[in-house]
C-alpha cells in the first residue's frame, strides 16, 4: 500500500462577501447581486524536511491576503466577450448591451477572466496562491481550489503538476 498525503484548507476566515453578475446562455445578463462565498484549499505532494506538504501558515496567510483582497468588492470581468470594462482614475464604466454601469474605483476588483463564474474565480485565487506560495520555496504537485457561492453550490479548478 502506498501512502500520500495532503494539506486542506476551510477557514471561516477565507470567507469573501462580494457583487458580481455573469451572463449564460449566450447574451442573459444577470442583475448585479452578491454572495458570501467561501474559498477552501487542498495541497498534495511529498512531504519536506518539516514533514509538511505545504506550511499550514504559510498556505492560510497567503489565501487571507487574497480573500481579503475580494472582500467588500464588485468583481468585474476584463476579458468577457460582451461585458466592457473601462477603468479610469476614479470610476469604472462598465456597458453590457443597453444596460451601463458605473462603480467607484475603489469598489471595484479588475480579474482576468472571461465571466465571474465561481470555476473563473477559483482559477482566479489558485493562480494567485501558487504564486505566492512559490515566492515562499512551496511547489506543491496538485492544488484543488473550491469557491462555494452560497453554502453548497462550489466551483473547483485542479491543477497538476
Ligand atoms: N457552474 C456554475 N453555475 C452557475 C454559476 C457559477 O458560477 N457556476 N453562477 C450562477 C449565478 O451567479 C447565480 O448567482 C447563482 O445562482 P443562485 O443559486 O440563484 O444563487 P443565490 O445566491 O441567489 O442562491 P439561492 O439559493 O437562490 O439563495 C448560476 N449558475
Amino acid at each position: 500500500m502506498q501512502n500520500s498525503y495532503r494539506v486542506r484548507l476551510a477557514k471561516e476566515q477565507f470567507t469573501f462577501c462580494a457583487a458580481h453578475f455573469i451572463t449564460y446562455a449566450g447574451n442573459i445578463c444577470e442583475p448585479l447581486h452578491g454572495h458570501n462565498y467561501t474559498v477552501s484549499a487542498e495541497f498534495t505532494g511529498p512531504l519536506d524536511e518539516n514533514q509538511y506538504v505545504v506550511d499550514f501558515i504559510a498556505a492560510r496567510d497567503a489565501l487571507m491576503a487574497i480573500t481579503s483582497g475580494l472582500d467588500h468588492r464588485m468583481l468585474l470581468p476584463t476579458s468577457h466577450p460582451t461585458i466592457a470594462v473601462v477603468a479610469d482614475d476614479r470610476e469604472v464604466t462598465v456597458t453590457f448591451e443597453d444596460r451601463r454601469w458605473v462603480f467607484p474605483k475603489g469598489d471595484c476588483v479588475l480579474l482576468p477572466v472571461s465571466n465571474t463564474t465561481a470555476e473563473l474565480l477559483a482559477h482566479h485565487i489558485g493562480e494567485q496562491l501558487l504564486a505566492s506560495l512559490a515566492e515562499q520555496g512551496f511547489a506543491p504537485a496538485r492544488l484543488e481550489v473550491a469557491v462555494d457561492e452560497c453554502q453548497g453550490q462550489q466551483g473547483v479548478c485542479v491543477w497538476d503538476a
